[in-house]
């Protein structure tokens, strides 16, 4: 910006600051009441220099002499107590905008200074109607009139014309209303003091003469010509500020934390003191059930501020009144609500109040009555919000609470708009065309295309189902084509918008018509995180980031930029997203609803081992095929596909594991039968430095109890590594809640027992359990086979599950009846003689636990033991 003013110019500007000064001499000269300001003394300082007013305060009519309530500093006590004397240093400390939840009625709580920068127009039109610059006659507060909104139109504008609700239930003071005159002066130059190095802060605003000319008066002054701005020592902070408030036309926010917004010039006119005198009076006079009052206006600047407690909140019901009164005091300025809350509480703001749970109940006659009679009533609920949402939403329900199932039905209803895409990490594509098959069978089977290479067409099918790193791998012009109806599975993967799986997904999201987006941890550590995925689901809500990092991620400019690592205004945040797009509820929530213990089938592919272990296993199941002469040949055969099976599914496991600690899964336990896995896990584990524990048959009992409590009281994330045979009785690990099965075991019993680890007396949450299974491999034989028999345990009442429902896990009954016969020697052969396996495996289990002390470990965890005892379990699994 260049420095050089024209004369013209110039003398504009002096023109203008004398008008304005003429303005002021013309108030403070009309200032003839007396008004009554309440501020309520901060319940900590007793000491009167730190003055904080009690009571109602009088401003003498004739002599303009309030006081200043607060020091800037505490070290400058003193001076500040003989200011106090100004009429020129009253301050009024307002507190931070934020949005409070409030069970009976949501409350706002405002009145922030107006965090301006550089980057945000003063001018925009959410200033220009809340008051800040009203240019409109003063509104009539005790009518309905609309007419401050008449400037600028948009969705402020519309707020206002929308708000015709008298607000007559608040506490009359028409008169005192009635007297509050119009117009503050135009403002100019708006900017912010900011903590800069140590003891100094800089000014963040634009260019402005007479503000340059404040600027180099002060002793401490110093410019940055890289950064174009002025920064001053601590100690001149006050005498700046209060030449800066002599500058009609400049308004400078205060440093955070020190004094808020100086009245001086407005409390000492009895005009501003009218309309806060209203203000105050509204406020401490404000007993309308449901309107949550915290905080005061604060008269100290103590370098105790205490954001939590200072703050006032009010129904958003009277969010036009209060604005409308703050706006006639001239020397205080309120940052407005944000855009996107007036657009999504509309409703509220004018009383017209519809909760938005209330939702109307969806027709959903057309889709798959299996589905529709499945849903739990809050599965539901969640499709008919959804529905409400014209299906664009984020269900962010915790996990195990059927996501899948609500996101179906979701787009079930809007199927004549498909083909649909659904997009999910790799690990859980196979399992999101297994409930497709499940929940909707009108749906032809072929008509699911599970898109595995980057070459494959993302559209053959009816429903295409995709890994995001493989549509970020995708040709542009495939994976561009837009679909009208998406499901974004585990939707926390776009929250990093460079990635390159959130530059794929992106515009596929914003040609969308519906977007469902799963996650039950949509944020794992910052507000940044959600940003990628309102806009998925909202683009209008906040269209550009800074503005949203502005308020919800304590937006900071730095040298080298903004840093939008941190969290502001959380609580408005959650009522804004709950409002308008995001669905959440915990188990807690609906725990009557759920089964006690809820199973899940995820289907996992073994498409990328090497050829060598593809080889290997189809070569084990011909053996098998062929049939074998005597139970033992059969046995061998078998155990040696199974012991391929676990080769074959290394990489398919750890690549769940690892999307379930992606998603925010912070203890659970993984079970597995070969050694094979129990290492690949950890080795794993350990390079992605995560905490784990690992319990088998090498584990010495001493020490089990050290790492089941290791566990237990573990704070951060934790993985229980654990032998199906060795670990699946006698220990107690019910601070998780989810159980993994990397590998099936024959014998449910077992399984049950593994299960019980986390569900047993303790446990106060539902309890998921996640099965692998993967096909073409031993576990398409074992898992009917499971399946079966846990249905029997159940029909005795032995098991308690809802595993019962045969759909859930049709397509693994195999129909060739070549594999049908493996399935049943699996049957025949460790089934008709359990008793002697168990024993077996028992026995091997005891034997590890006998390990003598010199092969234990300290540090038993991640360490693999040769202990002699192994060898029978290797024998017996031929390996
Ligand atoms: N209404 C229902 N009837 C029967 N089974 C259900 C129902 N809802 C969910 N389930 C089952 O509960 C299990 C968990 O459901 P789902 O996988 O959809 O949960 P989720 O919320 O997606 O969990 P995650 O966050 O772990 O992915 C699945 O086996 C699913 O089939």
């Amino acid at each position: 910006m260049s420095n050089q003013l024209t004369a013209e110019q110039q003398r504009k500007i002096e023109e203008n600051r004398r008008k304005a000064l003429e303005r002021r001499a013309q108030r403070l000269a009309q200032s003839s009441s007396s008004t009554s300001v309440q501020v309520q003394p901060p319940k900590h300082n007793a000491n009167p220099d730190t003055a904080t007013l009690t009571h109602h305060r009088d401003i003498p009519t004739s002599a303009p002499a309030p006081k200043r309530f607060a020091p800037p500093f505490k070290k400058d006590s003193q001076s500040i107590h003989n200011q106090n004397q100004d009429p020129n240093h009253q301050r009024l400390f307002v507190n931070q905008s934020t949005l409070c939840n409030s069970a009976s009625s949501r409350p706002i709580q405002i009145i922030d200074p107006l965090p301006q920068t550089r980057n945000q127009p003063v001018s925009s039109p959410v200033l220009s109607n809340f008051g800040v610059k009203p240019a409109h006659p003063k509104p009539d507060l005790t009518s309905t009139s609309t007419s401050s909104s008449s400037s600028s139109g948009g969705a402020v504008g519309s707020f206002y014309k929308q708000n015709t609700k008298p607000v007559a239930q608040l506490p009359s003071n028409s008169s005192t209303l009635n007297a509050v005159p119009a117009k503050k002066p135009a403002i100019s130059a708006r900017g912010r003091c900011v903590a800069h190095a140590e003891g100094r802060f800089r000014v963040e605003v634009g260019y402005h003469v007479e503000l340059i000319a404040v600027f180099k008066s002060i002793p401490s002054k110093s410019y940055d010509p890289a950064t174009k701005m002025w920064n001053f020592s601590l100690e001149d902070y006050r005498q700046l500020m209060e030449q800066a408030a002599g500058i009609a036309s400049v308004s400078l926010r205060p440093l955070e934390g020190m004094d808020a917004i100086d009245v001086a010039a407005a409390t000492s006119a009895a005009r501003d003191g009218v309309a806060l005198g209203a203000l105050l009076k509204l406020c401490n006079g404000w007993q309308k059930p449901g309107a949550v009052l915290q905080g005061h206006f604060q008269a100290d600047a103590t370098k105790n501020y205490d954001m939590k407690t200072r703050k006032w909140s009010f129904s958003l019901e009277d969010y036009k009144r209060l604005m409308d009164l703050l706006s006639g005091i001239a020397a205080v300025e309120v940052e407005p609500l944000p855009r996107a809350i007036i657009q999504a509480f509309s409703a509220r703001f004018d009383g017209t109040e519809a909760r938005s749970l209330d939702v109307p109940e969806a027709d959903l006659s057309s889709i798959d009555h299996s589905l529709t009679r499945s849903l739990m009533p809050f599965q539901r609920e969640g499709v008919n919000f959804a529905v409400s949402k014209q299906g664009r939403l984020l269900l962010a329900d915790d996990m195990g609470l059927g996501k899948t199932v609500q996101a179906i039905c979701i787009a079930a209803y809007y199927r004549n708009e498909w083909p649909l895409l659904v997009v999910a990490p790799s690990s859980v594509r196979f399992t999101w065309a297994e409930a497709f098959r499940r929940w909707l069978p009108s749906l032809s089977p072929d008509s699911i295309n599970v898109v595995v290479k980057a070459k494959d067409n993302l559209r053959s099918g009816l429903v295409n189902v995709v890994s995001y790193d493989l549509l970020s791998r995708m040709d542009k012009q495939q994976s561009g084509k837009p679909f009208s109806v998406l499901i974004m599975d585990e939707s926390h993967f776009l929250k990093n918008m460079k990635t390159a799986r959130c530059k794929a997904a992106l515009p596929l999201l914003k040609a969308a018509k519906r977007v469902i987006l799963l996650s039950g941890t949509p944020a794992m550590s910052r507000p940044s995180e959600l940003y990628t995925q309102i806009l998925a689901v909202k683009p209008t809500l906040f269209p550009r980031f800074h503005e949203f990092g502005m308020r919800y991620c304590d937006a900071k400019q730095l040298t080298w930029g903004w840093d939008y690592s941190g969290s502001s205004n959380l609580g408005e945040l959650k009522l804004l997203l709950e409002e308008c797009l995001m669905l959440r509820r915990l188990k807690s929530d609906v725990l009557s609803q759920l089964p006690a213990k809820q199973r899940k089938v995820v289907t996992i592919t073994i498409d990328g081992v090497n050829t060598r272990t593809k080889a290997a296993l189809s070569a084990a199941a011909k053996q098998l095929a062929k049939g074998k002469s005597n139970k033992k040949e059969e046995k061998e055969a078998l155990l040696v596909f199974y012991n391929h099976t676990a080769e074959a599914k290394l990489q398919a496991i750890m690549e769940y594991i690892t999307d379930m600690l992606e998603g925010g899964r912070e203890k659970f336990l993984v079970f597995a039968h070969h050694k094979l896995v129990l290492d690949h896990i950890i080795t794993e584990l350990g390079k992605k430095n995560v905490t784990f524990i690992r319990i088998d048959g090498a584990t010495p009992s001493a020490e089990r109890q050290l790492l089941c409590d290791k566990f237990q009281y573990s704070t951060q994330t934790c993985v229980a590594v654990l032998s199906i045979t060795a670990a699946n009785m006698g220990l107690t690990l019910h601070s998780a809640d989810l159980v993994v099965f990397a590998e099936l075991f024959w014998n449910p019993g077992v399984l049950i027992q593994a299960e019980d680890r986390v569900h047993r007396i303790g446990q106060t949450s539902n309890v998921n359990i996640h099965y692998l299974v993967a096909k073409g491999t031993a576990d398409d034989h074992l898992w009917p086979m499971i399946q079966e028999k846990m249905n029997v345990l159940e029909q005795v009442g032995l098991s308690e599950s809802n595993l019962s429902d045969n759909a859930l896990n049709a397509s693994f009954h195999s129909k060739d009846p070549k594999q049908r016969s493996i399935m049943e020697m699996f049957q025949r052969s460790f089934t008709e003689d359990d008793d002697i396996d168990e024993a077996i495996l028992l026995e091997a289990a005891d034997d590890w636990e006998d390990t003598p002390p010199e092969n234990r470990s300290a540090e038993h965890h991640g360490i693999v033991r040769q202990s002699p005892s192994k060898k029978s379990i290797k024998d017996f699994f031929g390996r």
